[in-house]
C-alpha cells in the first residue's frame, strides 16, 4: 500500500569547539562550529520494519565529529566536511552517503593596546561560512561553500528606474535610494574524486571565501547600482573569474527598503527627495533577488 520514498537521518545542531594552542608563540587560535550529519544508505528496514541494525545512532555520529575533529584539522570547513562524510561511507557499507553542513561562527581576535591578542577574541558579527559537502559512495565530494547573514547597506550611490509599468506600478523611479541586504552568497566546486582530490586543493578554499567576500563588499560599496539584479550578476561574473575551481555562483539578496517620511505636515517640515534624512526601515515586506551564474556553455538554463 505504501513505500519509503526518502529517508535521511543523522544528528543536527553538533556544536563544536577548537582551539589551537601555539606552544612557540604562546598564540591560541580558535574555531566554533556547528554541524549537521545526515546519512542515506540501506537504512529502509529501520523504518518500515523496526530492523535497527543498520542504523548508525545519530549519537554515534555525533561522537563521529567530535573525535574526528580531535584527529583531524578542522579548518578549512570544507576539508573537515569532507574528512567527515568520507568516514561515513568509507566505514559503513550499507552507507552510500553522508550530507555534511558545516557552520563557522566568527570568532575575530580582539586588538588590545594597539596589539592583536593572544587568546580573546570577539562576535564582530552575525555572518556565518557555511559548507555543504555530499560525499556519495564510488561518485566523489560534491561542495558547495558560502557566506551567510553579512549585513550591509549603503546611503546613497543605487538607483532603479526604466522598469516595467502599467496600471499596478505605484513605485516611483528613483535615482538615489538606500540599498541594503543580508548577503547569501554560495559557490559550488567542481565534482571532487574522493578525499585526496579535496586535500590537494586546501588553500583555494580560504581563497575563494576571501575573494568572494572581498568582491560582495567591493562591488556593492563601488559601483552605483542600477537594480540588486544587475549588482548580482556583476559579483557572480567576477568570483567565476578569481576562483577557476568553481563552477556555479549563486546570490540570494533581500532587498531591505528604508521608506522616506514626508513630515511636511508638520511645520512644513522638509524630509522628501533631496531633503530625506529621517527614514523608516521596513522589517517586512522585503524584495528578495536571486540567481545562479555558471560558466558560458555550461548552465542550467533559467
Ligand atoms: O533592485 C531592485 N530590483 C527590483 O526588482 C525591485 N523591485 C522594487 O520594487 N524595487 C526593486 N529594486
Amino acid at each position: 500500500m505504501s513505500e519509503l520514498s526518502y529517508a535521511r537521518y543523522g544528528k543536527d545542531n553538533v556544536r563544536l569547539y577548537k582551539v589551537h594552542k601555539d606552544q612557540e608563540t604562546g598564540v591560541q587560535s580558535v574555531t566554533e562550529m556547528t554541524v549537521c550529519s545526515l546519512l542515506e544508505g540501506d537504512i529502509g528496514e529501520s523504518y518500515t520494519a523496526a530492523d535497527n541494525s543498520p542504523i548508525v545512532a545519530t549519537d554515534t555520529q555525533k561522537q563521529t565529529v567530535y573525535i574526528l575533529a580531535k584527529q583531524n584539522p578542522v579548518t578549512p570547513p570544507e576539508l573537515f566536511a569532507s574528512i567527515l562524510g568520507n568516514h561515513f561511507v568509507s566505514t559503513y557499507k550499507h552507507i552510500h552517503a553522508a550530507h555534511i553542513k558545516i557552520t563557522v561562527h566568527r570568532w575575530a581576535r580582539m586588538t588590545v593596546e594597539g596589539k592583536p591578542h593572544p587568546h580573546s577574541f570577539m562576535r564582530d558579527g552575525a555572518e556565518t561560512r557555511v559548507v555543504e559537502a555530499v560525499a556519495r559512495e564510488g561518485e566523489g565530494i560534491s561542495i558547495r561553500s558560502g557566506i551567510n547573514g553579512l549585513l550591509v547597506l549603503k546611503s546613497t550611490g543605487s538607483a532603479f528606474y526604466g522598469f516595467h509599468m502599467d496600471e499596478y506600478t505605484k513605485l516611483p523611479e528613483t535615482w538615489d535610494r538606500i540599498l541594503s541586504t543580508e548577503v547569501e552568497c554560495g559557490w559550488h566546486w567542481k565534482k571532487f574524486a574522493g578525499l585526496e582530490d579535496v586535500r590537494s586543493v586546501v588553500p583555494e578554499f580560504d581563497a575563494a571565501w576571501e575573494a568572494a567576500r572581498t568582491i560582495t563588499l567591493e562591488t556593492f560599496a563601488k559601483e552605483n547600482s542600477p537594480s540588486v539584479q544587475n549588482t548580482m550578476y556583476k559579483m557572480c561574473d567576477q568570483i567565476l573569474a578569481a576562483v577557476p575551481l568553481t563552477e556555479a555562483i549563486e546570490y540570494s539578496l533581500p532587498n531591505k527598503h528604508y521608506f522616506e517620511i514626508d513630515l511636511s505636515w508638520h511645520k512644513g517640515l522638509k524630509n522628501t527627495g533631496k531633503d530625506a534624512e529621517v527614514f523608516a526601515p521596513q522589517s517586512d515586506p522585503n524584495g528578495l533577488i536571486q540567481c545562479t551564474v555558471t560558466r558560458k556553455g555550461k548552465s542550467a538554463k533559467l
